[in-house]
C-alpha cells in the first residue's frame, strides 16, 4: 500500500503555510501527514513548523542523504526530509509545501503525486507580503518579479495541476483543498 505526495505551490504570500496549519487537524484525520521542511532561514524568521538550520548544516545533511527533494530560491536553501519514503511507503498521504520551479523535478521522483497551485489576485497578493512583515520591501519585490516566470505558463504546461483560489476568506481555501484531496476531479 502506498500513498500519495500532494504538492502544494504558489507565490509567496499566496498563503501555503497559512493554509496547512488551518487545515491540519482535518487533514490528520483524513490520514495526510504535513512534512516539516529543512531550511536555511533564521530560526526567528521561519514563521512556519520548520527546522532552521546554517549553509553547512545543509549541505552536510544533504551529503548524508537526509533529504528526498532539494531546492534553492530566495536566497535560501530547502530540504523535504527522507522520511516522506516511509510515510508513503505505509500508506499516509504526505502534503508538501513545495516549489513551482522544482515541480519538474519532483514529478520525475513522484509520477503519481497530486499538485494544488495557490493563486491569489496580484493585487492582494503585494499587501498581503507587505503585511506578513517577514521580508524587506526590496525582498518582497523580487518575489513579486519571480511570479512572472511562472504566472499563466504552469497549468499551460502541466494541465493536470489543480488551481486553488486563495483571494478570499482562508476558511473556503481549506474547504476547497479538502474536497480536491478527497476528490481530485471536480476541482481540475
Ligand atoms: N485567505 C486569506 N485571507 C487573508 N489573509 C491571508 C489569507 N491567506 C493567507 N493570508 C495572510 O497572507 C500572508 C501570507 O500568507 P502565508 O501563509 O505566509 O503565505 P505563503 O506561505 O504562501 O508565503 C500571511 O500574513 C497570512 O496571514
Ligand atoms: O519556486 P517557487 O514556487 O517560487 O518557490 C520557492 C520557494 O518559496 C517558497 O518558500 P518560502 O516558504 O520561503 O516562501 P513563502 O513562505 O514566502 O512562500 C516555496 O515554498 C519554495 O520553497
Amino acid at each position: 500500500m502506498s500513498g500519495r505526495l500532494i504538492y502544494l505551490i504558489g507565490p509567496s504570500g499566496s498563503g501555503k503555510d497559512s493554509l496547512l496549519d488551518a487545515a491540519r487537524t482535518r487533514l490528520a484525520e483524513r490520514g495526510c501527514r504535513i512534512v516539516r521542511r529543512v531550511i536555511t532561514r533564521s530560526a526567528e524568521a521561519v514563521g512556519e513548523a520548520a527546522l532552521g538550520v546554517s549553509m553547512q548544516q545543509f549541505a552536510e545533511m544533504q551529503a548524508q542523504g537526509a533529504f528526498a527533494l532539494s531546492w534553492q530560491a530566495n536566497g535560501l536553501a530547502y530540504g523535504i526530509p527522507r522520511e516522506i519514503d516511509e510515510w508513503l511507503a505505509t500508506g499516509d498521504d504526505v502534503l508538501v509545501n513545495g516549489s513551482r520551479e522544482h515541480l519538474p523535478q519532483t514529478r520525475e521522483r513522484y509520477p503519481d503525486m497530486l499538485v494544488v497551485l495557490l493563486t491569489v489576485d496580484p493585487a492582494v497578493l503585494r499587501q498581503r507580503l507587505l503585511a506578513r512583515g517577514r521580508e524587506s520591501v526590496a525582498e518582497i519585490d523580487q518575489r513579486l518579479a519571480r511570479n512572472d516566470r511562472f504566472s499563466e505558463r504552469l497549468s499551460v504546461e502541466h494541465p493536470s495541476v489543480h488551481v486553488l483560489d486563495n483571494s478570499g476568506p482562508l476558511e473556503h481555501t481549506v474547504e476547497h483543498l479538502l474536497a480536491c484531496i478527497d476528490e481530485p476531479d471536480p476541482c481540475a
